[in-house]
Parts: structure tokens; sequence; C-alpha cells
């Protein structure tokens, strides 16, 4: 017979996605848990875990490195184990979390480690739980808007943004033709981004609105991103492709994205899939597991060799 868990409370999960960038949510009220990049890795993996895109604990707001007075700590870590200052789909998701559960709240402060953001519902299905949230993510830095790279002997212009975190934009005319497979890693662990970058391409489409993909820091290719998207109206205003108002099409649904004078606001929907309790004995082998892990993984080094083909429809 398995021995029971110690603080088996803190097994409770959530599965939750904001177009399609998924992610697990692990309530920690009591700030009792240790989310370590090895605990991550099992939660994300998609065959022997729950699957995600990233974890995420909801700890206390005392916990928000720099601002203690936030209603919710968003500590979020990468499908690989690695920490990220933010992400765009999963603030939206831990609000909702947040909402969902407090009668009468339509506005959530959401620590993060690029600093707290306020989420506010948008709209509610029928029932009243919450469908879309708009958040104020800040005011976006354009680092460059013409960052050489060389990659695989082709090269590139990026416009290159913080979102608190780090992204690289190409424009290209389809991005359905870029190998983001290859050019994503390639740009992802170049030597100019000592940290890693994200990686985004768009293409414009007319009226406002941009296609997009991203290759995820961290994750490898996703269905969306937040800050990504957010990046890629920064990119696409920086480039005279669209105004203000942007709507970005990602392959898991649209993001608006409203560029203010210094901030930047992105709506979009969040969707609980399921909750439950993680099974103890998996919990067990997974932070067992843990104990054996080198823990972090490495930090980014050289850019990969790589045979990217000279054809990638990057502008
Ligand atoms: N999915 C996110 C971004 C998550 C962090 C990113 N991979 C990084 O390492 O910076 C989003 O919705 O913004």
């Amino acid at each position: 017979m398995t021995a029971p868990v110690p603080g088996s409370a803190a097994l409770a999960f959530v599965k939750a996605h904001g177009t399609g960038n998924d992610f697990v949510l692990l309530p920690d009220p009591q700030g009792e848990l240790a989310l370590t990049a090895a605990l991550t890795r099992a939660l994300c993996d998609r065959h022997l875990g729950l699957g995600g895109d990233g974890a995420i604990r909801l700890a206390p707001g005392e916990e928000s490195p720099g601002d203690p007075s936030a209603d919710v700590f968003m500590d979020y870590r990468n499908a690989d184990g690695s920490v990220a200052e933010m992400c765009g789909n999963g603030v939206r998701c831990v609000a909702k979390y947040v909402v969902d559960r407090a009668p009468g709240l339509d506005r959530v402060r959401v620590g993060s480690r690029a600093g707290t953001k306020e989420v506010a519902v948008v709209s509610r299905h029928p029932d009243g739980r919450v469908d879309r949230l708009r958040v104020d993510m800040g005011a976006p830095e354009v680092l460059a808007d013409d960052h050489p790279l060389t990659v695989g002997g082709t090269r590139f212009s990026a416009v290159t943004v913080s979102m608190g975190n780090p992204h690289a934009v190409l424009v290209v005319e389809d991005v359905d033709i870029v190998p983001l497979a290859r050019l994503g890693p390639a740009i992802e662990t170049h030597t100019d981004f000592g940290q890693g970058t994200n990686v985004e391409v768009i293409a414009p489409l007319g009226g406002g609105r941009i296609a997009g993909r991203i290759w995820e820091r961290g994750v490898g290719e996703t269905l969306a991103s937040g800050t990504g998207a957010s990046a890629m109206a920064v990119a696409a205003h920086q480039r005279g492709l669209v105004g203000r108002e942007v709507t970005v099409t990602l392959p898991g649904g649209t993001l608006d994205v409203r560029l203010d004078d210094p901030t930047l606001w992105v709506t979009g929907p969040a969707v609980e899939v399921a909750s439950g309790q993680l099974d103890p004995a998996w919990w067990g082998q997974a932070r067992a597991g843990e104990a054996e892990s080198t823990g972090d993984p490495a930090p980014s080094g050289d850019a990969p060799p790589t045979d990217e083909p000279t054809t990638t429809g990057v502008m």
C-alpha cells in the first residue's frame, strides 16, 4: 500500500488554456509548494504527466517580487523547467481562476516576476463564469527595430522587444511556410540573446490584422502566446504595418492588442479544462525524480549549427 503523502491538500490542480497555450495551475494558498524545474517537467510531460506548455503555482500575493500587495503571485515555469518573467496567456488563466471563485470580483492584480498586472473581466458565460479578460501588460520596450541576425547563412532583421520577457520578431510573407522548428531554436539560443529569446514570425493581413506563429523559449512551438502577441503587435506597428488596434491571429485563436502610450492591453479568452487531484503515487515518483535531477536547465549557449534552407519567406 502506498503511504499517504503529507500535505496532500497541495495536490490539487487545474488544467487551463488561453488560445491553446496550456498550463497546469497549482493553487498554493499557503505558499507551501516548491514548484521545481523537475516537478514542472513531470507535470508538463504530455505522455507521463498532465501535459502543458508551462506550470503555474498560484501563490500568496506576498510572494510577489517587489509588490507584496498583489492579490496572487503567478509563479511561472516553462515546460522545460526554466523560470520566465511573465506569461500573458497564463495571467488571464490565473485571474479567471481567482475571479470564478470569488463572487462579486471582476478585477485582479496578478503579481509576476515582471511586475504586477491588472486583469479585468470583459465578459462572462451565462452561468457567471469568466469568458474573456483584458490585461494591462505594461509598457513594451523596443530594444532594436533592426536587429541583424545570421542563421544558417541567411540574414534576418528582427524587431527585438521586451514585454518583461524577451522577444525577437521577424516579418515574413507567409507565416505558414516558415520552417519554425529549425529557425526557432537557432534564434532562441543565439549568442546575441544571453537569456535566450522567444521567437515570433508575423505577416500583415490588412485591416489592422496580422498572422503570427511563435517559438517559445523553454517550450518550442506553441499555439499562442500573450507576451508574444504583444511583441508581434509592437513589431508590426514599428514597421508601419498596423495602427494601434491590432488583431493577432495565431494557430490557437485570436488576441486583441491595443497599443496605448505607454501601456499595452491584451484581450482574450481563458478556459478551464479540468480540475482534480494529482495521484499521490505519481506525485511521489515525480518528487523522487526531482531528487535525482540536476535541476534547472542549462542557460542558453551558442546558436547550434543548422542546415536552414535559404528560402524562409522572411522579408
Ligand atoms: N506563453 C507565454 C510566455 C511564457 C514564457 C516564455 N516562454 C518565456 O520563456 O519568456 C505567454 O503567453 O506570454
